[in-house]
């Protein structure tokens, strides 16, 4: 049976990981947290999932490396240099970055390219999420990941055309811009709205999770998938074949 390790193991999704984990045939072969050893934990597991924080990934990265251990990494908050991380590990190993890994919103992101591709620039694109009071990040990974797609869309970098946090004096919306909210309370699992806005009418297009066990097994099934796959940079929409 496939050992998983899991880092980010008392958290909220490491719960939901290790609820589900027997479900899908694999094993869990241990977890860590704030303090815990990423090299022990990546020697003893045949795959390693992280739903952590973007501090745990430079040494989870080595660790992986290291003993040339797959990972899928659903942590979100990431910066460039984080980024920059991934893919150097990439040269060594099979990883799995993303924003969101339910089927869901893996085929939400494939829309919303498509419409961003075929509505031209005077349509105006907003990005809104809501999440549950403990989220520390914003815009959510997966508002970002569906920035991306619609930027990918436009044939655009989303770094060029993203617009987030208005406030006061803005000025009047600027053609292209991509926009972003993010609402925090209670117990949201993770609502995503993106907004197609044109003159007279809008497409809006959604997501909502209603649990945290359909990231638990989206990620459990695309860390299954990871083991044995040559060194490289995967998605979501390979393991899914949306
Ligand atoms: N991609 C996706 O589909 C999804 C992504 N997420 C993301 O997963 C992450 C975790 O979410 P959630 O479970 O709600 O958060 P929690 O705060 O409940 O859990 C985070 C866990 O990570 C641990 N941790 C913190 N720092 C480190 C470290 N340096 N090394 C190892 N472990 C560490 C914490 O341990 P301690 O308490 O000791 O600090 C804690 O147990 C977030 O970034 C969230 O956005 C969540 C759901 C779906
Ligand atoms: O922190 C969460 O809970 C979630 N985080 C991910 C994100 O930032 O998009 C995915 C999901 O929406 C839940």
């Amino acid at each position: 049976m496939t050992a998983i390790g899991i880092i980010g193991s008392a958290g909220r999704m490491g719960h939901a990981l290790a609820a589900i984990v027997p479900d899908l045939g694999a094993t869990l072969a241990g977890g860590i947290d704030a303090g815990g050893d990423p090299a022990g934990l990546a020697h003893d597991s045949d795959v390693l999932v992280d739903f952590s924080s973007p501090s745990a990934l430079e040494r989870t990265l080595a660790a992986a490396r290291q003993t040339g251990t797959p990972i899928l990494i659903g942590t979100t908050g990431l910066a460039t240099t984080h980024h920059a991380m991934i893919d150097a590990a990439a040269t060594d190993i099979a990883v799995l970055q993303t924003g969101n890994v339910s089927l869901g919103v893996t085929l939400l992101a494939k829309l919303v390219r498509e419409a961003a591709a075929r509505l031209g620039p005077e349509w105006d694109i907003e990005i809104a999420e809501f999440h549950h009071r403990h989220k520390v990040d914003a815009p959510s990974g997966t508002a970002l990941l569906l920035g991306e797609a619609a930027a990918a869309g436009r044939g655009i970098p989303l770094a060029e055309a993203r617009v987030a946090d208005r406030a006061g004096l803005t000025g009047a919306r600027s053609e292209g811009t991509i926009g972003f909210a993010s609402l925090r309370g209670g117990s949201v699992a993770g609502d995503h709205q993106v907004v197609f806005a044109g003159e007279g009418e809008r497409i809006e297009l959604g997501h909502r999770a209603e649990n945290r066990a359909i990231f638990a097994r989206g990620a459990i099934t695309a860390a299954l998938w990871l083991v044995g796959k040559p060194a490289g940079r995967y998605g979501m929409d390979e393991v899914l074949g949306v």
